[in-house]
This record gives structure tokens, C-alpha cells and sequence, in this order.
């Protein structure tokens, strides 16, 4: 994969121009885009800075995230051609800080659950996950070194997971939804893919103009909450192996382990997730509904539909749980620098008609707390490991991932 700090790296070396560095990734994509499909459109001839910290940058920016230069289709042919006036505030800070735009990524239509038609980067009959299928997959295939996506239930941490990759779902509302299409306002939440851990706190601390989130220190003996989430249900044996791995992998740099069942009303806000989610998406896309029915994919019209019987008591019943919740995870994080879980269910699944899973990120999403996903060396299709620190704590996520990720990589 393209490492973003080792692009600025070299370019700060002068071994590197920016232009060498973005046509890296034009020539990456040329050779593994017909394979994956991870692209929308891409710029044909951008402005390529010469300054600033993501000065030869190419990015990836999922469909729903408004560019003034590129289309923005939201996946869905009700918007086929659309061009915004404007980018997205996302978007303006990734140009005033040198990035090249180079590319709209794929994502499932209104970054719901229906799948698209991009294939996993390490088996073309597998998914990349979803809804950010586009900017996982890019950045796994290597065609890009950072990626824009989005969460409202597990659309960063799982197709990161499923594509090998470092993501990081940041704090609730850290970096400005504006410019981005609505699903739910209280759950939306702008992500970042890259290569490694060290990429995407790079890209963070830039982006939301907070420098003591890159190179945050992790406490030398981190206290890890290890966190199965049985009201999930079982997750499969070779994400149980990757959990276990990186467990492991916590303890030999230094951290205390300890398995910690989560308190009520946490496993009641996990069930509520959707009642929050449908109900506000019914009201956000109400002129896709009343205008285009019959042009909405088959998932996402189903759960609109659906959403119609959610009353407001119980919408309004579902949010003061998770605000209990809020609290409660808060003081939870007392006892502990950051939790362990799971990233995904499992490996991606076979074929393209599913994008996985969200029921191990979706309380998290909720939660609005930062989760890094970790990807844990192993045969077979990859799978990751989700680290959560508490709201607002951003850097003591990326800095926690950072160590399990490095004794990963010793073995
Ligand atoms: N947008 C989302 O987070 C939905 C999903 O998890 O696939």
C-alpha cells in the first residue's frame, strides 16, 4: 500500500516532487482499478500543490462528500451527473492543505447497506465491505495513500477490516459533516483510510487542525477493556484469532488486559441503533422518497419504508438511552486508556451481494467515540481489530492502535 507519511517523508527529502507522488497512485490505479472498481471518476488533470503537509497527496473522496470539480452521484442514479457549486468543508481543508483530489470513490447508494459493484483488492470474489466500499478498496489495492469515507453504522471500521487497512472513525463531529449527504444526523460521521496507523493520525491531526493528536503518547502500560459484545452474538473463528492476536499483541508491548462486560444500558443502546438511524434517514431523504421511490435500491427502500411505523416516542425513547449510555461508557473509560474488540464478524464475505455486518461498530458509532481499525497479519482474507478510546480522546486511540499494530508487525 502508499504510505502517506512516507510520501511526505520522501517528498521532505526531496527524492520525491509531489507530482512523481501523485502519478504513483495515477499509475497504481491504472494497473488495479479494472480489477477493482473502486473509482467513480477521477480528475483528469488536477492542481497538484507544490506546498503544504499534504502537498503530493492523491485522495480519494467517497460519492456522497460534494467536490466542485467532480461529480457527486451519492451512488445512486437519482443523482447521476450531479455537480455541487461547492466542495464540502472536508474537501476545501484537504485542498488549502496541498492534497490532490485525484478521485470520487464508490459507495453504497446514500452510504447505506446495498452493495456496489467494487470487488475486495485480495480476492475479486469477495466484497470490500461497505458503505465506504470505494475508499477501502483504494487504499488496500495501493491505488491511493489516504481515503475520505463515513460511518453511520460500521461503514469505516468494517470494509477497512475486510480490506486490510488502517481507518479511524474520529470523535463525533470532529471533522465537519457539511457538504455531506445526510443519512442520520445524529450517527454520520467522516472517516479516514490508509495504509497504516501512522497515516491517518497524520491525516487527522491535519485535517481537524490539532496537532497533539499525531504522536499522542500512549501510557507505557496501557489498560485495555477487552470487549466481546455476546448481544451481538458470535463472531466467527478467524475474527475470534484476530482478536486474540492483537490481545496478545497489547500484552507483549506492555499493556494490562482484562475482559470487561459492558453495563446497562450500553447492549440496549446497541439494539436502538436502528430506531435512531431509520427514523432520522426518513426524514432525510424524504424528496429521494417522495420523488424517486422507485429509483432507490432494494435495502435502503425497504428500511425507509419500514422507518414509517418508528413514532417519535419511541425515536425520542431510543435517544435518551443512548445519552444515558453516553454517560455510562464515559465512566467506564475511568478504569481503562482504551477498549479492544472486534472490527467485523469475520473476513469479507464471498460474492457481492452483502457488505458485511455492522453489529460490532454500530454501539460505537452511537457512542460517537473515536475507533481505529488495526489490520492483524494472518492468512487468508484480512481482518482487523477495532481500539476505542473515550470521546474526544482521539489521539490516545491512534497512539494505543499504534503500538498493537507495531508488535503485530513483530510477531
Ligand atoms: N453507512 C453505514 O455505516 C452503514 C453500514 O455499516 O454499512
Amino acid at each position: 500500500m502508499l504510505s502517506l507519511v512516507d510520501i511526505r517523508s520522501r517528498i521532505a527529502a526531496g527524492t520525491l516532487t509531489p507530482e512523481g507522488a501523485v502519478r504513483l497512485s495515477r499509475e497504481a490505479v491504472a494497473a488495479r482499478e479494472p480489477a477493482v472498481g473502486a473509482l467513480v471518476s477521477v480528475a483528469q488533470d488536477p492542481v497538484i500543490p507544490v506546498e503544504g503537509p499534504f502537498a503530493g497527496i492523491a485522495v480519494g473522496v467517497k460519492d456522497i462528500i460534494d467536490t466542485a470539480d467532480l461529480p457527486t452521484q451519492m451512488g445512486s442514479p437519482i443523482y447521476a451527473g450531479w455537480r455541487p457549486r461547492g466542495d464540502a468543508a472536508v474537501v476545501s481543508r484537504l485542498r488549502a492543505l496541498g492534497a490532490c483530489v485525484l478521485a470520487k470513490t464508490t459507495t453504497s447508494p446514500f452510504a447505506g447497506i446495498d452493495p456496489t459493484g467494487t470487488r475486495n483488492p485480495h480476492d475479486p470474489g469477495h466484497t470490500p465491505g461497505g458503505s465506504s466500499a470505494g475508499s477501502a478498496a483504494a487504499v488496500g489495492a495501493g491505488m491511493l495513500p489516504l481515503a475520505l469515507g463515513t460511518q453511520t453504522g460500521g461503514s469505516v471500521i468494517r470494509p477497512a477490516s475486510f480490506c486490510g487497512c488502517a481507518a479511524i472513525k474520529p470523535s463525533f463531529r470532529l471533522l465537519p459533516t457539511v457538504g455531506v449527504k445526510t443519512f442520520s444526523w445524529a450517527l454520520d460521521t467522516l472517516g479516514l483510510f490508509g495504509a497504516e496507523v501512522r497515516d491517518v493520525a497524520y491525516a487527522l491531526a491535519h485535517l481537524a487542525g490539532r496537532p497533539e493528536i499525531d504522536g499522542a503518547a500512549s501510557p507505557d502500560a496501557p489498560r485495555i477493556g477487552l470487549v466481546l459484545q455476546d448481544f451481538a452474538g458470535a463472531a466467527e473463528p478467524e475474527a475470534q484469532r484476530a482478536l486474540e492476536a492483537a490481545r496478545r499483541a497489547a500484552e507483549r508491548a506492555g499493556a494490562r488486559v482484562s475482559e470487561v462486560a459492558l453495563p446497562a444500558p450500553l447492549p440496549e443502546a446497541w439494539a436502538l441503533h436502528g430506531v435512531i438511524q431509520d427514523y432520522e434517514a426518513r426524514q432525510a431523504l424524504a424528496w429521494e422518497i417522495a420523488a424517486h421511490r422507485a429509483e432507490l435500491p432494494e435495502k435502503v427502500g425497504r428500511q425507509l419504508d419500514a422507518a414509517a411505523a418508528i413514532p417519535a416516542a419511541e425515536y425520542d425513547a431510543a435517544r435518551r438511552c443512548a445519552h444515558r449510555s453516553r454517560r455510562v461508557l464515559k465512566d467506564l473509560f475511568g478504569d481503562f486508556d482504551a477498549l479492544l474488540t472486534f472490527s467485523a464478524a469475520g473476513p469479507a464475505p464471498a460474492g457481492l451481494g452483502s457488505t458485511g455486518d455492522p453489529r460490532y461498530n454500530r454501539l460505537w458509532t452511537l457512542m460517537g467515540v473515536p475507533c481505529v481499525n488495526v489490520a492483524v497479519p494472518g492468512d487468508g482474507l484480512p481482518v482487523g481489530a477495532q481500539v476505542i478510546a473515550r470521546f474526544g480522546d482521539d489521539g490516545r486511540a491512534l497512539a494505543v492502535a499504534r503500538r498493537i499494530e507495531a508488535a503485530l508487525a513483530r510477531g
